[in-house]
């Protein structure tokens, strides 16, 4: 499998601000690559540069081969796209509204079997005017998946959708990628970008600070424990004289970024001191961990 989009060295300014700096990644087939960020970080502004809507300043973007700016959309013929809110039609029907952007190639059925996977078959003949938040934006994914698009720019998708909604929307993405799709998703909820993509690109002030796989940057960061105890005085104490590095909560003591032997040596610590223990629990660091470390590491939010 080859890469698909690559981005190189995207530079954009509004007025005097320059808000992208130097941004550069690429997406392989068949990858679910996740764009997280702080509000205000640029996410929204590379998927617009992305999809040639908005003029940039410097660098680049390529779509197979073929470079794309506000000048130059060629390249776009096989990228499907969500950014911020969805297009919508108030007085056609979700349906109607599918067959219009639905290509000549297999467009009955591309309709009818996106409809079926996001669960729309109830109200996708009212008039989209009585559609919730959610069915709009339900509507907004089906239009950009709807022609089978070799690459996916979803920009905050689950915004609005139930639980429900965000398992079949990652139950089709997971799909797609298995067949080939590249998609390109940002959101904030970083617990089901966990679940979905393969790769995660952190991004900064307009930078990326880290492009990684998912599987590396959740063992990055290492695992915690947060140990109860009795008495979290004498606990203190115990950890202080033993010399090891700890953080509390409460009545308890926790353990970020552990390595092997760490929790041995603060039980030993604790016992030492006379210390009960009440409960031992233990968290992977996940991909909020790693992102909020790194991102805090980077001088804080945009
Ligand atoms: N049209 C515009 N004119 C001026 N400044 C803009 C414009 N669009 C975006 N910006 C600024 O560019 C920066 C990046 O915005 P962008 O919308 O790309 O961030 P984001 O990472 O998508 O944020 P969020 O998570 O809040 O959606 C912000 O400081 C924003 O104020």
């Amino acid at each position: 499998m080859g890469t698909i989009l690559t981005v190189d060295h995207l530079d954009k300014s509004f007025g005097k601000r320059q808000v992208l700096h130097g941004v550069d990644f690429f997406v392989e087939e068949g990858h679910i690559v996740a764009l997280v960020g702080p509000n205000g970080a640029g996410k929204s502004t590379i998927m617009k540069a992305i999809l040639g809507l908005i003029p940039v300043n410097g660098g680049g973007v390529d779509i197979k081969g073929q470079p794309v700016s506000i000048t130059s959309h060629q390249a776009l013929r096989n990228v499907g796209a969500l950014i911020e809110y969805p297009g919508i039609y108030p007085f056609m029907t979700g349906r109607q509204q599918l067959a219009l952007f639905a290509n000549q190639h297999g467009k009955a059925k591309n309709v009818e079997t996106i409809i079926a996977a996001m669960g729309m078959g109830k109200y996708i003949d009212l008039p989209a005017k009585s559609y919730s938040l959610g069915m709009k934006q339900k509507l907004g994914i089906a239009q950009a998946l709807v022609n089978d698009p070799k690459l996916v720019i979803l920009d905050e998708p689950m915004n609005g959708l139930d639980p429900q909604a965000v398992k079949d929307l990652r139950d089709l993405l997971r799909n797609l990628a298995a067949r080939g799709t590249s998609i390109l998703i940002s959101s904030h909820i970083l617990s089901e970008l966990e679940k979905l993509a393969d790769d995660v690109l952190i991004l900064n002030h307009g930078q990326i600070i880290k492009h990684s796989t998912m599987a590396d940057l959740e063992q990055q960061g290492g695992v915690g424990y947060t140990i109860e105890v009795g008495n979290i005085d004498q606990a203190k104490a115990a950890m202080a004289m033993a010399n090891h590095p700890f953080e509390t909560v409460g009545n308890a003591i926790i353990l970020t970024h552990a390595a092997a032997g760490d929790l041995n040596h603060a039980l030993y610590a604790l016992v030492q001191g006379g210390v009960a223990i009440v409960s031992i629990t233990q968290q992977s660091d996940d991909l909020e961990g790693a992102f909020l470390d790194m991102v805090n590491a980077d001088g804080g939010e945009a």
